[in-house]
């Protein structure tokens, strides 16, 4: 006789930590929650238009080997300074991947690669490395999928994103409004921007929804609503990082009064998922800011140690630093294009000061 009332059918089953447990006994130090707090309200500056500098997610399009991510941040950490006056860089973070159909779901789910499923295993060794990594200094970003797994990690994220998959999802939105980062939701994989606008006004309004916090018990809870949110342009059946298509969701948000502070995901649709187009994509940016588009805010790049991206293999024999989700680019290729991006900014910044400082007759000349 099964132990487990007839309310799902399941054919196994694993005792995993409560969230606060895991909290308890993996805590995130004062001096990292305080770094932590600081990036967030960074990010919410920057997406709500406060500070001219642009957000970059960037890293591994999944997390498979905690040692391979640790050695990009410590890389990604060492730079973040020289940038620091224009790029707000923070690291792609994602335990769990939402797939088209059925494939590996993330480290969350199988920290093995081999379909064992340990999530007891997958949670520890997820939040250790985000301590690990925001211990550098470092903020990390991730794509919140199960709302339950959020609460095992959600404290140590800087910013989140509600994929293309999830954007139109009540569920979603009931859990950006409580998120305590500034959250980025997606276009849908077909294009569609109305709903991620739909799902920025859900998830800035109060929240009433089931969930766990502490021993758990199970609670309706009523969020704050989450104030920090905004579009990300991730393509669809066609690229959407032209500068046509940015100008028409400005005009779209403007028209709802939501933030027109947009973010352009490189990779995606807008890369039709080749890893070199998004150095493409980025290039069209830097030429929109330079151009003194002030709508762009953030971009996100899908980067990894090495370019390219490999099958996940039992044998194994797997490259070290390559991804095993989306193609991601190369480090080089990484370090050109936020130089790229960062040199972007400063003509964008040039341009705005140019026309602030010369008199109101020649700056229109200028136009
Ligand atoms: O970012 C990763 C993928 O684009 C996403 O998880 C969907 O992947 P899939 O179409 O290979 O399932
Ligand atoms: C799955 C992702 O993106 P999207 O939701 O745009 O497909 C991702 O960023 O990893």
């Amino acid at each position: 006789m099964s132990d487990i009332p007839a309310i799902l059918s399941v054919q196994s089953h694993m005792q995993l930590p409560r969230n606060d447990e895991l909290i308890d006994t993996m805590p995130c130090p004062s001096t990292t929650a305080m770094s932590i707090e600081r990036t967030r309200g960074e990010i919410a500056r920057i997406v709500n238009g406060e500070d001219d500098r642009l957000l970059v997610v960037v890293g591994p399009c999944s997390i498979h080997d905690p040692d391979a991510a640790l050695d990009y941040a410590q890389r990604l950490s060492e730079i973040k300074a020289q940038f620091e006056n224009t790029l707000c860089l923070v690291m792609r973070t994602y335990f769990e991947k939402p797939r088209t159909t059925v494939g590996w779901k993330g480290f969350i789910y199988d920290p093995k690669l081999d379909g064992s499923a340990d999530m007891r295993t997958g949670l520890i060794k997820s939040r250790d490395l985000l301590l690990n990594i925001n211990a550098l200094g470092l903020g990390t970003a991730t794509e919140f999928l199960c709302p339950l797994n959020a609460l095992y990690i959600a404290d140590l994220i800087s910013w989140g994103a509600i994929g293309a998959r999830t954007t139109e999802s009540q569920t979603h939105r009931e859990l950006a409004s409580a998120l305590p980062c500034p959250i980025g939701f997606k276009n849908s994989t077909d294009g569609n921007i109305q709903i991620a606008m739909n799902a920025i006004k859900a998830a800035q309004s109060e929240q009433i929804f089931c969930t766990t916090i502490r021993n758990g018990k199970f609670e309706a809870v009523q969020s704050t609503g989450n104030q920090n949110c905004h579009l990300i342009l991730r393509g669809g059946r066609q690229p959407n990082y032209y500068s046509a298509d940015i100008e028409q969701s400005v005009v779209l948000l403007k028209s709802v009064s939501l933030t027109t502070n947009i973010m352009v995901d490189c990779s995606h649709g807008n890369s039709q998922k080749i890893h070199s187009n998004q150095v493409v994509v980025a290039g069209s940016l830097c030429e929109q800011i330079s151009s003194g588009q002030q709508n762009i805010s953030a971009v996100m790049l899908e980067s990894y140690l090495e370019a390219g991206s490999q099958k996940i293999s039992s044998t194994g024999n797997m490259v070290y630093g390559q991804s095993v989700t989306d193609s991601c680019i190369g480090w080089d290729d990484t370090c050109q294009t936020l130089d790229m991006l960062s040199e972007a900014v400063v003509r964008r910044r040039n341009l705005s000061t140019t026309s602030h400082t010369l008199p109101i007759e020649l700056s229109r000349s200028a136009v």
